[in-house]
């Protein structure tokens, strides 16, 4: 039967041969590959051609740029027990026999550590849900919840079926897909940081593999003091004897840059970098993935992108909800930590470094951290703190921060931040990169916002009145909500006289791409199981973030600075216009003048 098109397959078109009778694992392991024939989707011949190109061409990349499952080939370097020396010879190019596992077809198991959550069940569970709806998981996939929650398979499933959603697009066979993917999902309860209870999911997992070759994803959705005791726990107990083990692990990584190290020295008794995705969602944000497009493929805009045309950069984060029962986690880490030392701090890297070599996940990742290295050390006086308080309006009561009940009531800890970020190189030099990150303001958004410099001797300057700043060009990328790219630009009004203008170059992505734009987890998920990097932070990159924020961080809490208070739903504490204006700039968010 052929299959709808999907994301996962490059065309609509409809190729012949037998499914049934096609052992594509054994096919890949000749040397010349015969296609039987048949009725069969483009999906499955996709993923064939792509396997039969990873083994013979290990450089080549997929439709969309990416290296074609290069952890495939790089995992498992030895020196731990989830290290499998028997990928390595995958590494090289020789026609080598394969063993009798890696010709039997594979399975992959994706387990949900943390699977009772809040990111499980909110995040998750829809994301593979979706991958698999879109035909983007492999034919043997299992996926298991493993909590210490007690639930059955059929709990488990009732739990997840409440948030699953199919794309609008192609609801016809929404319910049919949901049983598919619900029969496929497991559970298993356990404690955290036990050995015994990670054997009995092994045994579970052997169970459903059934002998294939067994890939294994673990996704640490757990609180992180308990990030060790689990790769642990499952790097001894549970990982995949002739295939690959992989973990996503969930941010916060460390709260500094010691327990960060700390952490990644103790990961790293378990797992080799390679094993490790260190997932920061941001990055699997559509708008942020066509950042580089934007910048690398218009001709128009990779020459301004520097200090010679370029007056600003605002990285902006907003949440018009506060911490809302987050207190337990949030009032430890402050805004500084969960927003900007990680998601802002990535799109920042990820606007502002050299052209990469390629885009492989290496060569990417070195430019950002050429770019992490090279930040001016932030200053206190750079730098402006708030914290929301109660508020009332229309009759309705908002609380403060220090309401929450899981938060200390003479909690000191930002929930707003603004600062001025400069990057010491000679691409950048003297630029400011303003970031401001937010809960409980008035509206909900992420953006990037770049300002350009005046228009040296405009002929059109009368015309501006008296405030030019007005007048410049400004590049908006709207990360969320209702993604867009729009330029600002000047134009004549229409008529006999000469009034200028100022319009903007739209592209909505609602209007040019009506089709639901996937989730940020949706990406990354696929991402780590077809072991591509690129959008996962490298711990060079985590130290270098780090070295940046920890000083700051430090200083902050030694000298105990009193946040500022803005009321819930505000735009912010008025400090953060201070702190721009010191710096001739004025946040575009607040401008007012956007569509
Ligand atoms: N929620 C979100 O939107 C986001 C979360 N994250 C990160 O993802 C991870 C998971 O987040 P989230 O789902 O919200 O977390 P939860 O607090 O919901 O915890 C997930 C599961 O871990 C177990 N757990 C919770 N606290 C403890 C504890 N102290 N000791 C042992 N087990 C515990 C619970 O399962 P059980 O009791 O059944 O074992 C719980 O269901 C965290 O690292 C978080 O920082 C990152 C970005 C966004
Ligand atoms: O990582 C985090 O992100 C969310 C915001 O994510 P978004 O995709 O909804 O924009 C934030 O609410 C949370 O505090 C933080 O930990």
């Amino acid at each position: 039967m052929a299959r709808h098109l999907s994301p996962c397959s490059s065309s609509s078109t409809t190729t012949t041969f037998s499914p049934s009778s096609f052992n594509h694992e054994a096919h890949l392991s000749r040397k010349f590959i015969v296609v039987p024939s048949g009725t069969y989707s483009s999906t499955w011949v996709s993923r064939i051609h792509s396997r039969i190109n990873q083994r013979m061409h290990p450089q080549l990349k997929s439709s969309n740029g990416h290296p074609l499952n290069a952890a495939y080939m790089q995992d498992g370097l030895p020196g731990n027990p989830l290290a499998k020396e028997h990928f390595e010879p995958r590494m090289k190019q020789r026609p080598i026999p394969l063993s009798e596992p890696e010709k039997a077809e594979s399975t992959l198991s994706i387990t949900v550590v943390g699977a009772s959550g809040d990111l499980a069940k909110k995040k998750i569970f829809p994301a593979l849900f979706a991958l698999f709806y879109e035909d983007c998981l492999p034919e043997n996939f299992t996926v298991f919840g493993y909590a210490r929650t007690k639930m059955t398979d059929e709990e488990l499933r009732n739990m997840i079926s409440r948030t699953l959603t199919c794309r609008i697009d192609k609801r016809e066979n929404c319910d049919d897909k949901m049983d598919h993917f619900l029969k496929r999902c497991f559970y298993h309860s356990g404690q955290y940081n036990s050995e015994e209870h990670f054997a009995e999911l092994d045994n579970k997992l052997k169970e459903k593999e059934a002998g294939k070759l067994p890939n294994r994803l673990f996704y640490l959705s757990i609180p992180p003091n308990i990030f060790v005791d689990v790769v642990r726990c499952a790097s001894l107990r549970a990982s995949s004897a002739n295939g690959w083990t992989r973990v996503i692990v969930e941010k916060p990584f460390g709260r500094d840059s010691k327990s960060s190290g700390e952490l990644t020295t103790c990961l790293k008794k378990y797992l080799t970098e390679e094993q490790i995705f260190r997932i920061d969602h941001y990055l699997g944000k559509e708008l942020v993935e066509n950042l580089s497009v934007l910048r690398f493929s218009n001709l128009v805009f990779e020459p301004l992108w520097s200090r010679n045309y370029i007056r600003n950069v605002q990285l902006i984060f907003s949440e018009d909800f506060g911490i809302e029962g987050r207190g337990g986690y949030f009032n430890n880490y402050g805004i500084i930590r969960d927003i900007m030392q990680n998601h802002l701090l990535q799109i920042l890297a990820l606007f502002a470094m050299e052209t990469p070599v390629s885009l492989d996940a290496e060569d990417v990742r070195n430019e950002k951290v050429k770019v992490l290295r090279s930040m001016r050390p932030l200053q206190l006086e750079d730098v402006i703190v708030g914290q929301y308080k109660g508020h009332s309006k229309g009759g309705k009561s908002y609380p403060a921060y220090t309401d929450d009940p899981t938060v200390p009531k003479d909690s000191l800890t930002p929930t707003f931040a603004a600062a001025a970020l400069f990057i010491n190189n000679a691409r950048w030099d003297g630029v400011p990169f303003l970031m401001k990150a937010g809960k409980a303001l008035h509206t909900k958004r992420a953006e990037i916002r770049v300002q350009f410099r005046h228009v040296p001797g405009n002929l059109y300057k009368r015309n501006f009145g008296t405030d030019l700043d007005k007048a410049t060009n400004e590049l908006v990328l709207r990360v969320q909500p209702d993604e867009a790219i729009y330029l600002k630009i000047n134009n004549k009004v229409p008529g006999l006289g000469m009034r200028l203008d100022r319009s903007e170059l739209n592209l909505l992505y609602r209007a040019r791409y009506p089709r639901e734009i996937p989730d940020a987890y949706e990406r990354l998920l696929l991402d780590a199981i077809e072991g591509e990097r690129r959008l996962f932070i490298r711990s060079d990159e985590l130290d270098a973030a780090w070295a940046l924020f920890t000083p700051l961080l430090k200083e902050l809490e030694e000298k105990k600075i009193v946040p500022e208070l803005y009321p819930y739903g505000s735009r912010g504490p008025v400090g953060a216009h201070y702190l721009a204006a010191k710096y001739n700039v004025r946040w575009g968010d607040l401008s007012g003048e956007d569509s």
